[in-house]
């Protein structure tokens, strides 16, 4: 902890509160009024000339407080308005303002009158607040302000710090030009940016240091906080177009967030990645060993979507990097549009909207064909297949399907018990396998040819599954009557020109892997995959995780987390406990869990306790992350 004399000044609208007090002020006062909104925002107008010093600060004061109307019964509302609007990160540490007290003041223009009981719950007394105070008539209105008092005045807090002079290093935290002056004149000397609520450019780009919350300041300064690690300096980086609301959801838990449209090619993302704490992709980004190796700082990818093959699994856990997809956010959608292919397929609808298109209008029964009573074969009975077997089966169809494993049918759906059998019985054949390598080309030659003449495919699945040229061939010689295709062996990362041998074939139905692409399934998974990110970066939770050992931790109380990643050997918990034993570390819950190549054992323990003990847990052999969570 610090040892430097220092002084805490802190400004009050829009950095102690997430507001300024005299718009709310404005909000009550104008109530039912007709002209209110447009008062409020001339207001909220001359706030905004006055904190960037356009103006005067005496003259928008002025010019404020005669717009308001206001009157001392409105001020016991206000305070109770303010309290309410505490800044999220000045709520959250409390113990700041406990232990270190006698060295913070409040130096602001707003008014003591409100001022003075919110920071009096943040232990700053009366006597450390200057602020100005407000003059009123018999009636109680509030007329003006005490002319006399220094802050009344432009660049007033200059001179209110001077008169104050104030021993050892000062450090201004405020979000205005205004608290940076004090800084300019050479009477503070360091001015923090705080941009928690507002970010004012003349304020920040003058800053010594730029404080997006309460916690970034209190970690540079190595003061007590409420967390260990601010959570700005958290950087997540979003390829591939994920929903603007991960962004919103992940921003709002107060990290840095970056969001890229399209994938990254391995060169471009080992660049990108150095300093990125959290990835997050959908199908196409390779997650390579040279791309882990490159991620000096990575604990968690995120995949936005539920296949996982793009990702090397197993490396990643090598490296204490957790992996978490959606497994079910999309799983709808698929089926929707499996659903729909079935039926433009047996109807040859796309033929005839081709025709029409190049202005020929043919109207024919000839292959168009209804689903009701035609037997639907699914490949792979897992969520997709299973729920595609039952919305089939509502349309009249009859399921059969085939799975590796042992899958209990739904509805009236017959297993098959060969992937043969199943070809020779379907009008349609629907493939849900997943994305194993061992996949490779599953569906070739051989297969088209023991499918039934004239029967529909449909791939949803993955594109290296089928051997492109074999469905070509079958489309070409009339085999297949018809088929849908959404993956591709070879796809680009990012939207533009794009080739395949299947282009032109008559009742052929083409898309750009947008199966799970539907503003409900990337909205669910937006949602889904940045609370396991969050679920596990904010207390240690691995629950779904792909490739680490899954534990559900009860929440911290009151307590320091030491979150210890290690390969799974024999000695290794011994020799961490022994470390904690060392230390006499007052231990309030240990939960361990393993697989058979890694370990991951979070230790709960008192706040108070020697700081060596996590340079001494760190060099633990076999260690591969170590983390310290409050
Ligand atoms: N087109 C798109 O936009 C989307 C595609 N998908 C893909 O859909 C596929 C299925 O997804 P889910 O149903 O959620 O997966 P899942 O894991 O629930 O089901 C897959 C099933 O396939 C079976 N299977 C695997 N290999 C097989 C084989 N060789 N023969 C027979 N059965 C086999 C498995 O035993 C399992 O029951 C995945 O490949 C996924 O990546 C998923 C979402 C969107
Ligand atoms: O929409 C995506 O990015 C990929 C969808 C998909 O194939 C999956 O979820 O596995």
């Amino acid at each position: 902890m610090t040892t430097v004399e220092r002084k805490y000044v802190f400004d009050f609208d829009s950095t102690l509160t997430r507001v300024e007090a005299l718009d709310v002020l404005a909000e009550m006062t104008l109530q039912g009024r007709a002209d209110r909104e447009e008062i409020i925002k001339e207001i909220q107008h001359i706030t905004n000339l006055g904190i960037d010093g356009d103006i005067s600060f005496t003259e928008s004061l002025e010019r404020r407080i005669k717009l308001l109307k206001a009157n001392r019964k409105h001020l016991n509302p206000l305070v109770e308005e303010l309290r309410k609007k505490i800044s999220k990160s000045i709520a959250s540490n409390k113990e700041f303002f406990e232990k270190y007290s006698k060295d913070i003041y409040v130096i602001s223009c707003g008014f003591k009158e409100f001022i003075d009981p919110i920071v009096e719950e943040y232990n700053i007394p009366s006597e450390r607040v200057y602020a100005n105070t407000f003059t009123f008539d018999e009636e109680g209105n509030i007329t003006g302000f005490d002319e006399e008092n220094v802050l009344a005045s432009h660049n007033g807090k200059i001179a209110c710090l001077e008169q104050l002079d104030l021993d050892g290093e000062v450090q201004v935290i405020g979000d205005g030009y205004s608290d940076y002056v004090m800084r300019e004149a050479g009477i503070a000397h360091k001015f923090f940016a705080y941009t928690e609520n507002v970010h004012r450019e003349k304020a920040a780009s003058n800053a010594d240091h730029i404080a997006p919350n309460l916690d970034e300041f209190l970690f540079v300064n190595d003061l007590p906080r409420n967390l260990s690690y601010p959570k700005n300096r958290i950087k997540i980086l979003l390829l591939e177009n994920v929903h603007p609301i991960a962004f919103d959801n992940l921003s709002e838990d107060g990290f840095s967030v970056e969001l890229i449209d399209r994938s990254l090619s391995e060169e471009e993302l080992i660049e990108k990645i150095k300093g990125v704490h959290v990835l997050g992709i959908r199908s196409k980004t390779q997650i390579t060993p040279r791309v882990l190796d490159a991620a000096n700082k990575l604990l968690v990818v995120g995949a936005f979507c539920i296949g996982t093959t793009q990702i090397d699994l197993h490396y990643c856990q090598k490296k204490g990097v957790v992996v978490f997809n959606a497994p079910y956010s999309n799983t709808r959608s698929v089926v929707e549009l499996a659903v729909g292919q079935i039926i433009m397929l047996m109807r040859s609808i796309f033929p005839r909207s081709v025709e029409i298109h190049n202005g020929q209008w043919n109207k024919t029964a000839e292959n168009s064909r209804e689903v009701r009573g035609k037997n639907l074969g699914i490949v792979g009975y897992g969520n997709i297949g299973k729920q595609l077997s039952v919305l089939a089966e509502a349309m009249g169809m009859r399921v059969y399907y085939y799975d590796l494993e042992d899958q209990l049918a739904l509805g009236n759906a017959k297993k098959c018990n060969t992937l043969e059998d199943l070809l020779n019985v379907s009008d349609v054949v629907s493939l849900h396998i997943d994305d194993s390598i061992s996949n490779h080309n599953f569906i070739g030659e051989r297969e088209f040819r023991q499918m039934r003449d004239g029967a529909y495919f449909i791939n949803l699945s993955r594109g290296f599954v089928v051997d492109i040229p074999a469905l070509e061939k079958a489309l070409k010689e009339g085999k297949l009557a018809g088929a849908a295709v959404d993956v591709f062996p070879d796809e680009p990362r990012s939207n533009g020109p794009f080739t395949t041998p299947l282009q032109g074939i008559p009742n052929v139905i083409l898309t750009p892997h947008i199966g799970g692409s539907t503003e409900e399934a990337q909205m669910n998974i937006a949602d889904f995959v940045p609370n396991k990110i969050m679920d596990y970066i904010n207390s240690g939770n691995t629950v779904d995780a792909l490739n680490f050992p899954n534990i559900r931790l009860p929440k911290q109380n009151n307590a320091h987390r030491f979150l210890h990643i290690h390969r799974n050997l024999p000695g290794v918990m011994a020799h961490i406990n022994e470390v904690l034993a060392h230390y006499e570390m007052n231990i309030s819950g240990q939960y361990l869990s393993t697989n058979r190549e890694l370990g991951y054992v979070i230790t709960d323990l008192d706040k108070d306790y020697n700081k060596e003990v996590i340079k001494a847990l760190r060099k633990v052999e076999h260690t591969i992350k170590f983390r310290v969570l409050y």
